[in-house]
């Protein structure tokens, strides 16, 4: 008995390393995250290498010179596993730069969802860090992403936010979309809170609903994709690590007793979430096998990163902001069509009550804890 309400099918709700050098010259100048280069020539984990628009996307790094992709020096070219993009050094040099960049070991992190950047803008005394200035860090390539991790304090607590956060279908690889969650879990930060807009599924939903997610389906896991995957590193968690109850019992129901004080009541709801690649809006058939899953509402993200928590024993919230409704049958309609134009607009419009959301749940969180 969990004591929050299930959005459930029918409509209605129940209670429930290789040791070379990296000898190419594209890569040479690279420093520490270039480590990972160093041990393994198969990869770079530098932007331009491995990110959006880079020559190799992480696996073969191709040389101005114009070696083939597949092969280095005539040798053949063995894919990194993703987990050795950012060992553990990496990860701690990060989260160094940060904490004494900020002076600040942040209790709460926050992941802004498409449009919802306005939950960073909250955070009282910003220390502001571009991604661009953080070593090693990614670049943020959507619209509606800023790029910027502020550090401060909220309602008295702690907190970094992340105002941007990474897709696998910007050309990341997984473990990169979620290394950040890592570096939150260096600087201190025992609790995420992970916020997106998607498309809701569900027909009770309506457009601006909140569903605070109470699980999911990886549906880039069931292709054999994961953030974990490569060798393990026990520093962070252990090899085969659990997900049943991976979302907080204790702040979903927080949650929906702040949307009561809030008078959102009914446009709160507790359902499963599914992430798909992306970038493409999924189809009519796509929509209705995830229906039939169980599937309450799909995005392109945050799945990879509550995995990334939960393995380092992170305490996780998640919502996601309905910001369009999924048809789920065939029609001429252009205005059923899903875009990002609408996502961005509605997620404007919510922003106020998401932010008052995350406030108040955050507040709980703070004076429990003092
Ligand atoms: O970062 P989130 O998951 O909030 O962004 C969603 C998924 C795509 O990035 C975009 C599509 O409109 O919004
Ligand atoms: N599908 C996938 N991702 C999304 C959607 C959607 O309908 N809306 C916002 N993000």
């Amino acid at each position: 008995m969990t004591g929050y309400k299930v959005a459930n099918g029918n409509g209605t709700a129940k209670t429930n390393g290789n040791s070379n050098g990296h000898s190419n010259g594209h890569c040479n100048g690279h420093k520490s995250a270039d480590y990972t280069a160093q041990e393994n020539p198969t990869m770079c984990s530098r932007d331009c290498c491995s990110g959006p628009g880079g020559s190799n996307r992480g696996n073969t790094c191709t040389d101005k010179k114009g070696a083939k992709a597949g092969s280095l020096n005539g040798e053949k070219i063995i894919p990194t596993p993703q987990s050795l993009l950012y060992p553990y050094e990496v990860i701690e040099e990060i989260a160094d730069f940060i904490t004494k960049g900020s002076g600040m070991r942040p209790k709460i992190g926050i992941i802004c969802g498409s449009g919802l950047g306005s939950l960073a803008d909250i955070i009282q005394d910003p220390k502001i860090f571009e991604y661009e200035k953080i070593p090693n860090f990614p670049v943020s390539t959507v619209e509606g992403h800023a790029g910027r991790l502020v550090v401060g304090t909220l309602e008295g607590a702690t907190v970094m936010a992340m105002q941007g956060r990474f897709h696998f279908y910007e050309g990341y690889p997984l473990a990169k979309c979620s290394m950040p969650v890592r570096v939150m879990k260096l600087c201190g930060v025992e609790y995420l809170f992970a916020t997106n807009a998607a498309g809701g599924i569900n027909p009770r939903f309506a457009v601006g609903d909140i569903m605070l997610m109470h699980d999911h389906v990886n549906m880039l896991g069931f292709a054999g994709n994961s953030p974990l995957q490569g060798p393990n590193d026990p520093r962070f968690g252990p090899r085969f690590p659990a997900l049943v109850n991976s979302y907080n019992k204790d702040l979903i129901n927080k949650a929906i007793e702040i949307g009561k004080a809030m008078g959102i009541e009914s446009n709160i709801h507790v359902g499963v979430y599914s992430c798909l690649g992306g970038p493409n809006y999924e189809t009519i058939a796509e929509l209705k096998a995830l229906r039939m899953m169980g599937v309450d509402a799909v995005g392109m993200s945050t799945v990879h990163e509550v995995i990334t928590a939960r393995h380092c024993d992170m305490k996780v919230f998640a919502f996601s902001l309905i910001t369009n409704k999924c048809a789920t049958e065939y029609s001429d309609k252009k205005d059923e069509e899903a875009n990002h134009e609408e996502v961005m607009a509605v997620a404007k419009n919510r922003q106020k009550a998401c932010c008052e959301l995350v406030s108040r749940l955050i507040r709980e969180i703070h004076l429990a804890s003092a």
